[in-house]
C-alpha cells in the first residue's frame, strides 16, 4: 500500500475515500474533489438490466429506484390520459396497446445514459473510481474486493460510508416467491394480476404503475389508511432520541420498535429537525383515490403464506382468504446497508436498525469515519442523501462546518394521482403547537375533469399557526402535485405567513391558484387537541 497524501507524519493514498457511489456517495465524492482533495470512491458492479447487484457490466450504480420508477410512473400515466382524451374530442378508434418490454427497453437505455453522465462527472472532477465491494479494514484503511475476487487496500484520510439500504422481507413461509423493488423495476413480462404488500412509498407506487398499465392490483397492508404518519429514527450527538412512530402512527412496529415518547420527540425538535409525516386526512384522499382508479385495497389484512401453484402464487391472509397471482411484491421497508462493511472491527456505533449513528455533522464515533444518506436512516429521500454530501464536502474540505437542514424538506408519492407535502402535518402541528392551529382545505373537481368526466377531486391544504400566522405545513394530492409543491416548499422555507399566501397573486386558470385564494378557514384546532377531517 502506498501511502501519498500527508497528515501530520503520517501519509495517505487519499484525502477521501468513499463507500457507495449512490446519491450521496457521488455527491461527496465529486463536490469534495472541487475543493481540491484527492479522492476515490468504489462501487459494486451492477447490471443496468435488471438493477441489481450481478456483475459483470461494470459501472456505476448511482441511479437506482428514483429515476427508473418515475419513467415507469409516467409510462402508466398514458392510460389515464387516453380515458380522459375520448371528452376532448379523441377518438380512438383502434385498440390501444402497451408494449411493457418496449418501454422497459428505453428505460434501461435511459438509466445507461445517466450512468454515463455520472461517471463522466466524477472523472471530469478527477476522482478515482473502483469497482467491487468496500469493507473497512481500519479507520484510515478500505479494502476493495473486485468480481474475480482479488483485493486492493488503501489508506485514506477521511471515509465516507454511503452504502445506502436494501429491501426488507417479512419472514413468512415462501417468502422467497415474492420479488422487492429491485426486480419490479425490471420485471420481463407485465403481470397479469399482482400481490403488493405493504402501504408505504414503494407499494402505493408500484400499485399505481401496475394499475396504469392495465395489471389487476391487490394491496395489503396492516393499518386502516395507507401512507404512515411519521416515522423514523433520530441519533441527536452521538446518542438515538426517537425511534419508532409518533402518536397514534398507522403501522405498528416496523423495522424499529415503537417509542412514542414525547421527550424524547421533543428532545428532537428542539434539535430543530423535522420530518413530514402524511395528515390522516390525505392518507385517505389517497386511499379513495387508489380504490377509484381500480386498485383492491386491503387494510387490516396481513400475508401469513406463500406457496407456489400452477398459474402462479398462491397468497393466504391472516383472515384465511386466498389469492393466486403471477407476482408478489413485498414493499415492507427498507434497511440500512451496513452487515458486510466490517464496522464492528473498526468500532464504529450502529443503532438498533443497524444503522450508523451520526452526528449532526454526519460524523461517527470514529474520527476519520462519516456517514451519509439511507446508510444513517435519517431522512431517506435522494435530495437528502445529496444535502448530507454537500454539507460533508463543505465541512472537510471547504473549510465550512456545515450541518444539513432538515426542516421543510419536501417530498411526494408517486401514485396516481400524486401526494405531495412540505412542512408540518396537522398532527405534528398540533403536537407542536402553543396555541391554535389554523387548517384551511380546498376540495375541487380539476378543470381538466370537468371535460374527462372523471370523478376525482384534487385536495388541498395549508396548516398555519394561530398565533405568528407562518404557514406550517402544505399538502396536495392531485395531478402535478410534487411540481407546486415545490415552489411552496420555497414559501415555507422564507417563513411565509399566510397573510404573504394570500397576497400573491394567482396564475389563471391553474389548480396551484387555490393554494394562495382560500380564504375561509376550514377549522380552529387547539394545542393537544385532535385533528379533524371534514372532507
Ligand atoms: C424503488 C425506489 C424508489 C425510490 N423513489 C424515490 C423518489 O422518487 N424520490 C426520492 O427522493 N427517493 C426515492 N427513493 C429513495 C432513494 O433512492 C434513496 O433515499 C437514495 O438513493 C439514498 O441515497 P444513498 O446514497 O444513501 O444510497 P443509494 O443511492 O442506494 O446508493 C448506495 C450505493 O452504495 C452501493 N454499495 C452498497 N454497499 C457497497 C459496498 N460494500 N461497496 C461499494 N458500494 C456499495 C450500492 O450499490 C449503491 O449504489 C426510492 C427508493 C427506491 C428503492
Ligand atoms: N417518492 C419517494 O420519495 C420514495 C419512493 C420510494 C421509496 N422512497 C424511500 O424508500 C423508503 C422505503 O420505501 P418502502 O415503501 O419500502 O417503505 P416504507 O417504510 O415507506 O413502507 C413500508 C410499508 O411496509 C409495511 N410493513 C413493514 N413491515 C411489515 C411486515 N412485517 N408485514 C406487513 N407489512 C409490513 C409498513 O407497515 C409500511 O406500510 C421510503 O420510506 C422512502 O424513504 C421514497
Amino acid at each position: 500500500m502506498s501511502k501519498q497524501m500527508e497528515d501530520g507524519n503520517t501519509h495517505y493514498d487519499f484525502d477521501l475515500f468513499v463507500i457507495g457511489a449512490g446519491s450521496g456517495g457521488v455527491r461527496a465524492a465529486r463536490f469534495s474533489a472541487n475543493y481540491g482533495a484527492k479522492v476515490a470512491v468504489c462501487e459494486l458492479p451492477f447490471h443496468p438490466i435488471s438493477s441489481e447487484v450481478i456483475g459483470g457490466v461494470g459501472g456505476t450504480c448511482v441511479i437506482r429506484g428514483c429515476v427508473p420508477k418515475k419513467i415507469l410512473v409516467y409510462g402508466a400515466s398514458f392510460s389515464s390520459e387516453f380515458e380522459d382524451a375520448r371528452n376532448y374530442g379523441w377518438e380512438v378508434n383502434e385498440k390501444v396497446n402497451f408494449n411493457w418490454k418496449k418501454l422497459l427497453q428505453n428505460k434501461t437505455n435511459e438509466i445507461i445514459r445517466l450512468n454515463g453522465i455520472y461517471k463522466r462527472l466524477l472523472s471530469n472532477a478527477g476522482v478515482k473510481l473502483f469497482e467491487g465491494e468496500g469493507r473497512l479494514v481500519g479507520p484510515n484503511e478500505v479494502e476493495v474486493v473486485q468480481l474475480d475476487g482479488t483485493k486492493l487496500s488503501y489508506s485514506a484520510r477521511n471515509i465516507v460510508i454511503a452504502t445506502g439500504s436494501r429491501a426488507q422481507r417479512p419472514a413468512i413461509p415462501g417468502q422467497e416467491l415474492a420479488i422487492t423493488s429491485d426486480e419490479a423495476l425490471s420485471l420481463d413480462e407485465l403481470p397479469k394480476h399482482v400481490v403488493i404488500l405493504g402501504a408505504g412509498y414503494i407499494a402505493v407506487e408500484f400499485a399505481s404503475i401496475w394499475k396504469g398499465m392495465g395489471s389487476n392490483v391487490d394491496l395489503f397492508f396492516r393499518k386502516e389508511l395507507p401512507l404512515r404518519i411519521w416515522c423514523g429514527n433520530f441519533s441527536v450527538g452521538r446518542e438515538l432520541v426517537a425511534s419508532g412512530c409518533l402518536g397514534g402512527a398507522n403501522e405498528g412496529p416496523m423495522l424499529v420498535p415503537v417509542v412514542p415518547h414525547k421527550a424524547q420527540v421533543f428532545s428532537f425538535w428542539r434539535l430543530g429537525l423535522a420530518v413530514r409525516g402524511f395528515d390522516d386526512e390525505m392518507r385517505a384522499v389517497v386511499a379513495r383515490n387508489l380504490e377509484a382508479r381500480g386498485i383492491n385495497l386491503h387494510p387490516r389484512t396481513n400475508l401469513t403464506e406463500l406457496t407456489k401453484v400452477e398459474g402462479g402464487i398462491k397468497v393466504v391472509t391472516d383472515h384465511g382468504e386466498e389469492i393466486v397471482a403471477d407476482v408478489v411484491l413485498f414493499a415492507t421497508g427498507r434497511a440500512p446497508n451496513t452487515k458486510r462493511l466490517n464496522l464492528e472491527a473498526v468500532g464504529v456505533k450502529l443503532d438498533n436498525t443497524g444503522a450508523v449513528i451520526v452526528d449532526e455533522y454526519s460524523h461517527t464515533n470514529i474520527p476519520t469515519i462519516w456517514a451519509i444518506g439511507d446508510v444513517t436512516n435519517r431522512m431517506n429521500l435522494t435530495p437528502v442523501a445529496l444535502m448530507e454530501g454537500t454539507c460533508f464536502a463543505k465541512t472537510v474540505f471547504g473549510g465550512e462546518p456545515t450541518k444539513p437542514d432538515y426542516l421543510n424538506v419536501p417530498c411526494a408519492v408517486f401514485c396516481n394521482p400524486p401526494l405531495s407535502v412540505v412542512g408540518l402535518s396537522e398532527e405534528q402541528a398540533i403536537e407542536q403547537a402553543k396555541g391554535d392551529i389554523s387548517v384551511f382545505t380546498s376540495s375541487f373537481n380539476p378543470m381538466k375533469n370537468t371535460i374527462s368526466g372523471r370523478q376525482e377531486k384534487t385536495v388541498m391544504k395549508l396548516v398555519v399557526d394561530g398565533e405568528t400566522d407562518k404557514v406550517l405545513g402544505a399538502s396536495m394530492c392531485g395531478p402535478d402535485a410534487p411540481e407546486i409543491m415545490q415552489g411552496i416548499a420555497v414559501g415555507l422555507k422564507c417563513g411565509a405567513t399566510k397573510a404573504q399566501f394570500d397576497s400573491t397573486v394567482g396564475i389563471h386558470p391553474s389548480a396551484a391558484e387555490e393554494f394562495v385564494t382560500m380564504r375561509t378557514v376550514t377549522r380552529r384546532v387547539h394545542a393537544g387537541g385532535k385533528p379533524k377531517t371534514n372532507l
